[in-house]
């Protein structure tokens, strides 16, 4: 388990920026030491806004991303194509402007898709997917994910892994159907937590004021079940990333500021 290392900075704008930057530089290293690189994505106005930096940074192409995997930490469950859905999100931020290998873009199931309403059955696929890209030192369950990224609800919660539901509590299966989820729509995919801690480098991240309670909850010893962004963390790296109204609850001793 590494112990939380956090960066706030000024603001949103500059959290999603210096996160993109951080994140070509993590990919460049992965694809220029093991050949490829396999980062998975989040949902929400903090995912998509760091893809929507990325998009527009300069040194984006300094990328190769025909050797990129992407992979969901959750998804809502909902037709292909609906606007609600992450990877739709994800496709108009980022995905549709970059040469990505459409093979090693792995989206999770559509409730339109062969599963129709069982999303139980949809998450199982996407767990076989996962199994399959695993490789030997993996164990056989997910493949070493280099940066596996999660925004961070008001309510402490991660991927679809809401405080005190059965999806958090979830310690075998690496991906589960989430019903009744307090933040629609309802119906979702998510990794559970021993996916998620399977990745080299877990990113939290965390920007706006509404964030203030849930960063201050989740980083003051607060249990996995109750504050499931406390149980996400990386095999060498857990990384928060703020900006400075996120960060307004936390202890000063917790972080130097990153940017004035
Ligand atoms: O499907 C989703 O909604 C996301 O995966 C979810 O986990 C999101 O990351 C958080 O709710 C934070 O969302 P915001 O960044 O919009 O606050």
């Amino acid at each position: 388990m590494s112990v939380p290392q956090l960066v706030v900075h000024r603001d949103k704008e500059l959290m999603a920026q210096a996160a993109a930057a951080r994140l070509i530089t993590k990919i460049v290293d992965a694809q220029a030491s093991r050949g490829s690189a396999s980062v998975v994505l989040t949902g929400g106005r903090n995912g998509n806004g760091l893809l929507a930096a990325l998009a527009a940074a300069p040194a984006r192409d300094a990328i190769d991303w025909g050797r990129l995997d992407l992979w969901w930490g959750d998804e809502r469950y909902l037709p292909e194509g609906d606007p609600e859905r992450n990877v739709t999100q994800a496709r108009a931020a980022l995905l549709d402007a970059v040469p990505l290998d459409p093979e090693r873009v792995h989206a999770m199931p559509a409730s339109d898709g062969p599963f129709g309403a069982d999303v139980e059955a949809a998450a199982e696929a996407y767990a076989a997917e996962l199994a399959k890209a695993a490789g030997p030192e993996n164990h056989g369950s997910v493949p070493t994910f280099d940066v596996l990224m999660l925004g961070v609800g008001p309510d402490t919660h991660v991927a679809s892994l809401f405080p005190e539901l059965p999806a958090v509590r979830e310690t075998e299966r690496t991906v589960v159907g989430v019903h009744g989820a307090p933040k629609p729509p309802p119906t979702r995919i998510s990794l559970t937590l021993p996916a998620i801690r399977a990745a080299r480098e877990v990113w939290l991240l965390a920007a706006g004021e509404d964030k203030a309670e849930a960063a201050a909850i989740a980083l003051s010893g607060a249990g996995e079940i109750q504050a499931p962004a406390a149980g996400a963390y990386g095999r060498s790296r857990t990384l928060w990333l703020l900006d400075s109204a996120a960060a307004s609850q936390l202890p000063r001793s917790l972080y130097p500021p990153a940017s004035p």
